[in-house]
């Protein structure tokens, strides 16, 4: 067995503690401000601790992964998954973030065990034809997009869940015309790319050169500025322009649970993986509940809200491997 933490221990906050071992990880302290949906906040980056002391704090969802079973056993487990960097590595080229043939088996079979769901902030679309399961629920835009299974709902409700739940909807003539913005603010930025995510527009700056990161960051920080009908958060070099309506990842957590008819559930216990300062809220959401899984997927010190870790994507493989894994034990168990 391995770390044994409380979950009161868990949640104390985590002092900031970094050291940068790749160019995702250098960037993506750059404006921690430590808060959740990844606001972009101009922060000096605070002082290195070591990823053995951090991992203490944030044990391997491996090493503990007997006390996760353990305490899930007479649990309805619900799944959570980030797209990019959870499910994929961080690549170069966003259109290439391709997940691997086992990576996708895992989902499968997790998703066999148990009610699972993407939360992307890609477009559901985009997410979708990445994962190509038909098994698991999708969820695009950082949530603002969400298509639950009819068949989850009350027949009552149905007609309520029938399409998809989209929020922002009201915002897409605007979502295009920043879009245009957007693209003309860039343009001499070499390198500089945006992504349209259908609620929300990324600014890739991953093939821009470095001294170029702070133009390209103002020039889009003040445009979002002139827009009270929009926001910026921030993700591993990208800076993502979103509608300034009260919704995250955690709100499209919560959403799902509900329509999947967990909602006045005692003894559900929701999983979440994901790498990005966005999925904080949805971390944020579990630590509220004081029960469930956030793991964060990192392979140096970072701020989180979640309780455990894993390294990278080939952890998260493992992991959900593992997971399928004991569910199918306990199953035939009692049978
Ligand atoms: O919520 P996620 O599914 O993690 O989406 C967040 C952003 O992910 C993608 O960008 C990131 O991955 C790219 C491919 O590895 C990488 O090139 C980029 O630098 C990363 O930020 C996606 O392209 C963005 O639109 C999402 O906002």
């Amino acid at each position: 067995m391995g770390l044994q933490m409380s979950h009161s221990n868990m949640q104390k906050k985590v002092k900031p503690c970094y050291g940068p071992l790749n160019d995702d990880d250098v960037d993506d302290h750059d404006n921690n401000d430590n808060g959740t949906s990844g606001s972009l906040a101009l922060i000096n980056p605070p002082v290195v601790a070591s990823y053995d002391s951090w991992v203490m704090q944030h044990p391997s969802a491996l090493d503990t992964f007997d006390s996760i079973t353990k305490e899930a056993k007479w649990k309805k487990v619900v799944v959570f998954l980030d797209y990019d960097g959870t499910l994929s590595p961080i690549v170069e080229d966003p259109d290439k973030a391709f997940m691997s043939a086992e990576m996708r088996m895992a989902v499968r079979e997790v998703a066999k065990c148990f009610p699972t769901s993407i939360i992307s902030g890609r477009s559901r679309e985009k997410v979708k034809e990445f994962v190509q399961l038909s098994n698991v629920y999708y969820a695009g835009s950082h949530g603002m997009d969400i298509l639950a299974p009819p068949r989850a709902v009350k027949s009552s409700d149905k007609k309520a869940n029938e399409g998809a739940f989209q929020p922002a909807k009201l915002y897409l003539p605007a979502i295009q015309e920043i879009s245009v913005e957007l693209e003309d603010t860039i343009r001499d930025i070499q390198g500089a790319m945006l992504e349209d995510n259908k609620f929300c527009i990324s600014v890739h700056y991953r093939q821009v050169q470095p001294k170029d990161h702070e133009v390209l960051k103002q020039r889009v920080k003040s445009l979002v500025e002139n827009r009270p009908d929009f926001r910026l958060t921030e993700g591993k070099m990208v800076l993502e322009v979103r509608p300034s309506i009260e919704w995250n990842k955690g709100d499209a957590l919560n959403y799902l649970l509900d329509t999947l008819g967990f909602s006045n559930s005692k003894d559900v216990l929701p999983l979440y993986i994901g790498d990005d300062r966005t999925d904080e809220d949805a971390f944020k959401v579990i630590a509220g509940r004081h029960e469930g899984f956030p793991i964060i997927v990192s392979s140096i010190p970072k701020d989180t809200i979640a309780w455990y870790s894993l390294r990278d994507t080939s952890e998260v493989l493992a992991f959900l491997l593992r997971l399928a894994k004991w569910k199918k034990s306990e199953t035939s168990f009692f049978k």
